[in-house]
């Protein structure tokens, strides 16, 4: 199979519908991004990188990070993380509150926002947030291999201004006891875990231990046992796209994670890791040509987990 041509072939598909969705102007500094790019970024577990399009253009990385975050949130705390956060599809969107009320404060899983909130939360456990900050872009910079990953301050500062709904989730939260520390610190640090700025092929990188059982084929590195990676992917599969979750299992049947910075990362277990990139988001907030790309991938490699 020639992944080179198949990234080309995606590329050049999606020339013509370039700009198409709308880029996530709720956070202002997002708003600037121009949504005329595309890129695609396949890493496969032989350690080879096939690249197209803007695949090597950093792009704020937002909810992918929430996969990132809940790695580290079940190597400090184990399945005791499974107290404060479900593990169902939501079925509403990434930043709705209504569920939280009914469910006493505990979020219904890991990647929409009250969830990933609460696992922040518990990776801020015995730190300043400086530190889990740091504690965070040191692990990244692990997985991706790379010491120049960094956040985006102004992005981060950005959202800290404008991110009126996620203060109302963590008050919210917060008020039912699933919040141990100030609401201010645990935003802050998940408004600078939401702005890493990567590349497709960085994040393709960070995102491979996840096809490869646990381990980076990049570095030998063991992130986590084969157990917990498989059940990660479980989560990223079932939930990974909030409302459009489903969609996107019947449409590519890959795990996968999106953001609204118009970045996806999709898992081909035992295959690949895959990231793509384009600014512009479909009406659940999953970027729209992003989508379509997978799509295409999945399509021409037969690697959907349901079969070929
Ligand atoms: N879906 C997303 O990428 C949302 C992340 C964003 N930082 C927010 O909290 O609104």
């Amino acid at each position: 199979m020639d992944l080179q041509l198949i990234a080309d072939d995606i590329v050049s598909a999606l020339e013509p519908r370039l700009g198409e969705g709308k880029v996530a102007d709720y956070i202002p500094e997002l708003a600037r991004v121009d949504p005329k790019q595309f890129g695609i970024a396949i890493t496969t577990v032989d350690g080879q990188t096939y690249k197209a399009g803007h695949a090597d253009t950093a792009f704020s990385i937002q909810s992918i990070s929430k996969v990132f975050m809940l790695t580290l949130a079940l190597g400090k705390a184990g399945e005791s993380i499974w107290k404060r956060v479900g593990r169902e599809p939501s079925g509403s969107s990434f930043n709705s509150i209504v569920q939280l009320e009914h469910e006493h404060g505990i979020p219904r899983n890991p990647f929409i926002n009250a969830g990933a909130i609460v696992i922040t939360d518990m990776v801020l456990a015995g730190h300043a947030p400086r530190e889990a900050i740091g504690e965070y872009l040191r692990f990244m910079r692990y997985l991706a291999d790379d010491e120049t990953l960094s956040i985006d301050e102004k992005v981060a500062q950005s959202e800290q201004r404008t991110g009126y709904r996620n203060f109302a989730l963590a008050n919210f939260m917060r008020g039912f006891g699933n919040l141990e520390h100030p609401v201010e610190h645990t935003l802050g640090v998940y408004f600078h875990q939401c702005a890493l700025a990567l590349s497709c092929v960085q994040l393709s990188h960070a995102g491979l231990f996840l096809a490869n059982r646990g381990t980076n084929p990049l570095t030998g590195f063991s992130v986590v046992s084969p157990k917990r990676a498989r059940r990660i992917n479980a989560l990223m599969l079932m939930c990974g796209h909030y409302d459009g979750s489903g969609d996107f299992a019947y449409q590519v049947g890959l795990p996968g994670k999106s953001g609204v910075g118009g970045g996806i990362l999709a898992v081909a277990p035992g295959k690949a890791s895959i990231a793509v990139w384009s600014p512009g988001l479909n009406k659940v907030g999953n970027s729209a040509l992003g989508s379509a790309a997978l799509e295409m991938l999945a399509t021409r490699t037969g690697w959907s987990v349901f079969g070929t």
